[in-house]
Formats: structure tokens, sequence, C-alpha cells
């Protein structure tokens, strides 16, 4: 059974200007951990608000546990968890009064499914009594998601719950995340980190609006249809406009400490570090490497209809 369905949802704002959404369809079976990645304003926030019965579509239909999200509004928002992007727990209540009161919203009590937080709430305990506005980003966050945990939601939406904490609290986040799958709870995450991307079985990747691919990470990097070649030199800024002058190249952006880079049909890389060596640059290293989501991402971007983007 599916948890979620979206069927040709339509959202713009401003009168049309600006489309968040255009014709976005997709199905999430109960019990998977499905990610939403895109960049600042791709469209997730449009696309959890309106799941969680929060935003009307201007078109197309969605449904979360069979329940139509304008018709059965109400059923939906009792069975639902959302933590949106930006803190959303009462500042100047404590911890444990923060948990109360969300326990309480949906007529609840926290012992009635404590199993399902404990091992997060464990690590805020000795902090229980500790306004909320004076945690730290990595506590606000364990504490913001057992609050969205608290009735024990069947479907839990996740709108970039890692957005500006630390490294280490961010893995212990997606800890925490592939604990709640054993206890069948369909999740949906947002998140503009591509690294994340690799820790959800399957993903969606979005742009201005639009799904460009839906699938487990694996295969959107297996099939990814150049060979991808990480190249650096000791003046990494000359490196990269010869490789922009080049005929030879097809791409080439800046990632990390390489740049990385597709050549066009015919051409072959010791061509090309022949060519860079003659034309000057020094201490230059070649690698074929392995695409990561990312690259998929710019790769597909470039490739849309329309794209504003530039392939080089
Ligand atoms: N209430 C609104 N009025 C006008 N434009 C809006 C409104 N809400 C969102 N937008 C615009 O719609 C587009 C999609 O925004 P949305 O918040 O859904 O994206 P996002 O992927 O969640 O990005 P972010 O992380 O920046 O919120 C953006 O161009 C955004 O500026």
């Amino acid at each position: 059974m599916n948890s979620i369905v979206l069927e040709h949802i339509c959202k713009s704002y401003d009168k049309g200007r600006v489309r968040a959404a255009q014709d976005i369809s997709l199905e999430i079976p109960k019990g998977e951990l499905f990610g939403l990645i895109g960049p600042d304003g791709a469209g997730k926030t449009t696309l959890f608000r309106i799941l969680t019965t929060l935003l009307l579509p201007d078109s197309g239909d969605a449904y979360v546990d069979g329940h139509h999200v304008v018709k059965d509004y109400r059923n939906i928002r009792q069975h639902v968890g959302y933590m949106p992007g930006r803190f959303s727990l009462y500042q100047d209540l404590t911890v444990e009064e923060n948990l109360n009161f969300f326990a309480t919203v949906f007529g609840t009590t926290v012992s009635e499914h404590y199993h399902l937080i404990r091992d997060i709430y464990m690590q805020l305990e000795p902090f229980k009594d500790r306004r909320a506005g004076k945690l730290s980003g990595g506590m606000k966050q364990k504490l913001a998601l057992c609050c969205a945990l608290i009735h024990k939601p069947t479907v839990l939406f996740l709108d970039e719950p890692t957005t500006g904490v630390d490294t280490v609290s961010r893995k212990e986040f997606w800890q925490m995340l592939k604990g709640l799958r054993e206890q069948e709870i369909t999740i949906m995450v947002s998140t503009p980190y591509m690294d994340e991307a690799t820790l959800c079985e399957r993903i969606a990747l979005i742009q201005e609006g639009r799904i460009l691919e839906i699938e487990t990470p694996q295969a959107i990097t297996h099939a990814f249809p150049d060979k991808l070649y990480g190249m650096r030199a000791e003046n990494m800024s000359a490196l990269s406009k010869l490789l922009h002058a080049s005929p030879q190249v097809a791409s080439c952006y800046s990632f990390g400490a390489a740049h990385h880079v597709t050549l066009r049909p015919g051409a072959d890389i010791a061509g090309v570090s022949s060519e860079l060596q003659a034309a000057g640059v020094r201490q230059l290293e070649t690698e074929e490497i392995q695409a990561t989501i990312e690259d998929c991402f710019i790769k597909l971007m470039n490739h849309e209809p329309g794209s504003s983007h530039q392939d080089r």
C-alpha cells in the first residue's frame, strides 16, 4: 500500500509568476525512507505544506494514507508528524513542557508512545528543565523530532531537518531515522545536502518545481552516462579557464578540491591532459571517478528543456 500519493500536483505563487510545483506525481510505499533532494527554492516546502494540509494545491490530487489532502484534511492532521524547516518549538517552554504540550494537542500522553522516542529523548533528558530556546542546534532538532513523533504518526514529514546542524549531529540524526524505519513509519525527508541523499531508500531530485528523476540513489549514480574525471593542478583557476575553453570538454564545474570534467564524443583524456600541459598547467593530476548524486543532479539540470543553466 502507498502511504503518499501525488497526482499531477501544481502550485504557483504570485499570480502564477512563481511555479513552485509543476505537475508533480509520485508514490511512496508504506515504510519507505524517501528523500526530496533539491536546492533552495526547488519547491520542497511547498510539497510538504500540501501533504500536511497547510496549503491548497492549484490542481491535482494528493493522498496521505489513502486520505485526500483537501477532502479528508482532518484525518491527515491527526495521523502525521511534521517537522517544519524552521525551529517549530515554543522557545520559552522547557524541553519537558514542549513535549507535554505536543502530546496534549494530539490527545495523548508522553508515556503512551514513549518507546518511540526513548533513544532520542534519553540524550535530552539531562536538559529537560532547560528552555528550548537555550538548547544547541542539534538538541533543538532532537526535541523537534520527539515532538513530531509523540503521537505515533504513520507518516513523518521532515523538512530540511539537518540544515544548520553540525556534522556529528547530522550523522546522529540519520541514525535515528534508520531506527524509525524499523517502526514502519513512512518518512519523507528533504535536504539540500546531496551527501545525505545516499542515506534514503529512494529519492526525487527536484529543481524549479519539477521532478528530474525518482530512483534509488545507487540507480541514479550508476546511470550517469559519461566518463567523469576529477582534475587538479597548482593553479585551479587557470585550469578551469583552459578546460572551459577546450573544444574537447563537454562540461566542467568545480567540485570540492577538484574540477569535475566530462568530454565530448571522440575526445580522450590523454589528449586533453597533453593540451593542458602544453599550455603551461603544472602539477596536473587526473583521475577517473564515480559520479555522485550531485554530479547526476547537475547533469539532469543542464538537460532540462528550457534550462537556464550552462553546461560548461
Ligand atoms: N508564499 C509564497 N509567496 C510567493 N512565493 C513563494 C511563497 N512560498 C514559496 N515561494 C517561492 O516558491 C518557490 C519554491 O519555494 P519552496 O519554499 O517550496 O522551496 P524549497 O525547496 O523548500 O526551498 P527553501 O528551502 O528555500 O524553502 C521559491 O521560488 C519560493 O521563493
